[in-house]
C-alpha cells in the first residue's frame, strides 16, 4: 500500500521562486511524457514562509474549481486544496473500493520530490462522500464521492508552511500559458506571507429564516420512541434542516474565519463542487485519523449544553457525565467501533472511560480509541467499515438508516458523512460532517441531529439541535 515513487526529474530548489526554473522544470516534466508516451504526473513540495491557507483560498481558488479547506486550530493546523489535477466523481456503487482503487493507481504514478519530510508535505488526496451510498438526484450538489488531487495545496502545521504543486504534464500540454499561470499564483502567495490572519467584515444584515417546522422533528423523535419501544431499533440519529436566505451571497472565507474562532476545538472545513455549491461546518468529530500506522478515533455522543456560570457549567458536566441514558446512547457507538475495528482484523483499545469534550457552546461524552493499522489496511477500508457510526446513524445501523429516510423529509447529502485526505504513505484523516451547511450563492440549509434512545425525551431533543443550529448561524455571514 505504501508507495514512494523516486523521482526521476531533479527537483530544482528555486523551483517556486524563479520563472526560468519553473518552465525548464516543466520543459523536462513534458521531455519525460513525450519518451514514455504517457502523461507525467509530478507533485513538488517546498517549505515556505508563513501564509495564513484561508488567506489563500480567498486569494487564489476559483468558484468553478473543486476547492476544499480544513483547519483544525487548537492542534495548529490548516490546509488548503484549491483546483484538482486528478478527479473521481462516483455516483453510485462501491465507492470506498473504487476511491481507493483510483488514489492508488494515481499515487502508484507519480513522481513526488521537494521538501517530502514536512507533515503535509507530498501530494494528497482530498475526498467526500454523502451519507447514503445509494444515487443521489441528478440535481443533488455532490456525488456519493469525489475524490481529487489538488493543482496546489497549501498547509501549516506547527508553525512550518509547505506548499505543494500536483501537476499532470501531457505531451501535448502547452507548457509557457501553464507556467504563466503558476507563476502568478506563486506570486499571489508570495504577496500574502508574513500577512495577518485573514479576518472577516461583520455581517451586513440579518438572515432571514424560513419557519423551521421544529414541529416535524419532534413528531418524528415520537414515531421514533415509538420504534424503540416496539424493539424495531435500540437507538437513530434523527436530523432537522432548516432553510435560511441572506439579503446578499454568502461569504464563505468570513464564514470559515468566523468558524475557526467560535470553533477552535473543531475541524472547520469547506468543500466546493465547482458548480457554486459548497458544504462547510465546525464538525467536533473525528472519524478517524493514522499517523505512522497508529489509528486514533472517537466515540462521541451524548450531549449537554454548556452553563452560562461555572457552576451551571459543572452541574450540567456532572449531570451528562453520570446520566444512564447519555451513557447508554454513547455506548453503542463504543461498541459499534470496536466491533467494526475487530472484524477488520485491528485490535482497538479505550483509552479512557467515557470523558467530557467540551466545546464553546455544547460539552458532549466522549471516549478515545487507539489500533494499530496492519500494512494490507487502507485508510478507506476504515473509513468504509465506520460509517455510519451509532453518533449519525443508530443501532442496528441498517434498521437505523431505513428508518432515517422515512423520518427525515430532506435529503443528507454530506451531512453527518466522512470527509478528509489521504496521504502515499497511509497517513489520512477523515472527520464527520456534523454541524454543517450547505450553500449556494445567498442559501443556505443548516443541519443538526440528536441521537435517541428510550428515555429521550422530544423537547430536550429539539434543545439540542437548536443549540447547534443556533452555533452554526451565529458564524454564516
Ligand atoms: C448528529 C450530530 O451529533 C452527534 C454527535 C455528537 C453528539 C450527538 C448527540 O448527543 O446526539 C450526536 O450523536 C449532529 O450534531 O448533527
Amino acid at each position: 500500500m505504501v508507495v514512494n515513487s523516486r523521482p526521476v526529474i531533479p527537483y530544482p530548489p528555486r523551483l517556486f521562486q524563479d520563472r526560468q526554473i519553473l518552465e525548464q522544470f516543466l520543459l523536462n516534466c513534458q521531455q519525460n511524457a513525450l519518451a514514455k508516451k504517457q502523461p507525467h504526473l509530478v507533485s513538488i513540495s517546498q517549505e515556505i514562509p508563513g501564509v495564513d491557507p484561508l488567506l489563500v483560498l480567498q486569494e487564489v481558488a476559483q468558484p468553478n474549481q473543486l476547492n476544499f479547506y480544513w483547519e483544525n486550530r487548537n492542534r495548529g493546523e490548516a490546509i488548503a486544496a484549491i483546483n484538482s489535477t486528478k478527479t473521481l466523481q462516483i455516483q453510485q456503487g462501491n465507492r470506498f473500493q473504487t476511491a481507493q482503487k483510483f488514489i492508488q493507481d494515481c499515487f502508484n504514478k507519480i513522481t513526488a520530490s521537494g521538501d517530502l519530510h514536512l507533515r503535509f508535505s507530498g501530494p494528497h488526496f482530498f475526498c467526500n462522500f454523502t451519507f447514503f451510498e445509494r444515487p443521489t438526484s441528478p440535481h443533488a450538489a455532490f456525488p456519493a464521492a469525489t475524490l481529487f488531487l489538488p493543482q496546489l495545496q497549501i498547509a501549516t502545521s506547527h508553525q512550518k508552511c509547505v506548499l505543494a504543486l500536483n501537476l499532470e504534464i501531457h505531451p501535448q500540454t502547452p507548457i509557457h500559458p501553464l507556467c504563466d499561470r503558476l507563476w502568478q499564483q506563486l506570486r499571489q502567495i508570495k504577496r500574502l506571507e508574513h500577512r495577518p490572519p485573514y479576518l472577516p467584515l461583520p455581517r451586513p444584515q440579518s438572515l432571514q429564516t424560513q419557519p423551521p417546522q421544529y414541529h416535524q422533528f419532534k413528531s418524528a423523535v415520537s414515531a421514533a420512541l415509538e420504534a424503540i419501544d416496539s424493539q424495531k431499533l435500540s437507538k437513530i440519529v434523527l436530523a432537522h434542516a432548516i432553510d435560511i436566505r441572506s439579503p446578499i451571497p454568502f461569504r464563505l472565507i468570513d464564514s470559515l474565519s468566523n468558524l475557526r474562532r467560535l470553533h477552535p476545538d473543531c475541524h472547520v472545513f469547506l468543500v466546493s463542487n465547482g458548480k457554486g455549491q459548497h458544504f462547510m461546518g465546525a464538525s467536533p468529530e473525528r472519524l478517524m485519523s493514522i499517523s505512522d500506522r497508529q489509528l486514533a478515533t472517537d466515540a462521541l455522543a451524548g450531549s449537554a449544553p454548556r452553563g452560562k456560570t461555572p457552576i451551571e457549567d459543572a452541574d450540567l458536566a456532572n449531570r451528562l457525565i453520570a446520566s444512564e441514558k447519555e451513557r447508554r446512547e454513547h455506548r453503542f457507538v463504543i461498541d459499534f467501533i470496536t466491533q467494526r475495528l475487530t472484524e477488520l482484523g485491528l485490535t482497538p483499545q479505550l483509552l479512557s472511560a467515557p470523558q467530557l469534550l467540551q466545546l464553546s457552546n455544547i460539552q458532549h461524552l466522549w471516549t478515545p480509541i487507539a489500533a494499530k493499522v496492519p500494512p494490507n489496511i487502507h485508510p478507506l477500508d476504515i473509513v468504509a467499515a465506520l460509517h455510519p457510526t451509532p453518533a449519525v446513524a443508530g443501532d442496528p445501523c441498517e434498521v437505523a438508516c431505513q428508518e432515517i429516510q422515512r423520518y427525515e423529509a430532506f435529503e443528507r447529502g454530506p451531512y453527518a458523512a466522512p470527509l478528509g485526505w489521504v496521504d502515499r504513505n497511509g497517513n489520512s484523516e477523515f472527520i464527520v460532517g456534523i454541524r454543517s451547511a450547505l450553500i449556494a450563492g445567498d442559501r443556505a440549509r443548516l443541519y443538526a441531529g440528536a441521537g435517541i434512545v428510550s428515555g429521550s425525551n422530544p423537547d430536550k431533543e429539539l434543545a439540542e439541535i437548536q443549540l447547534k443550529l443556533q452555533a452554526l448561524l451565529k458564524a454564516l455571514v
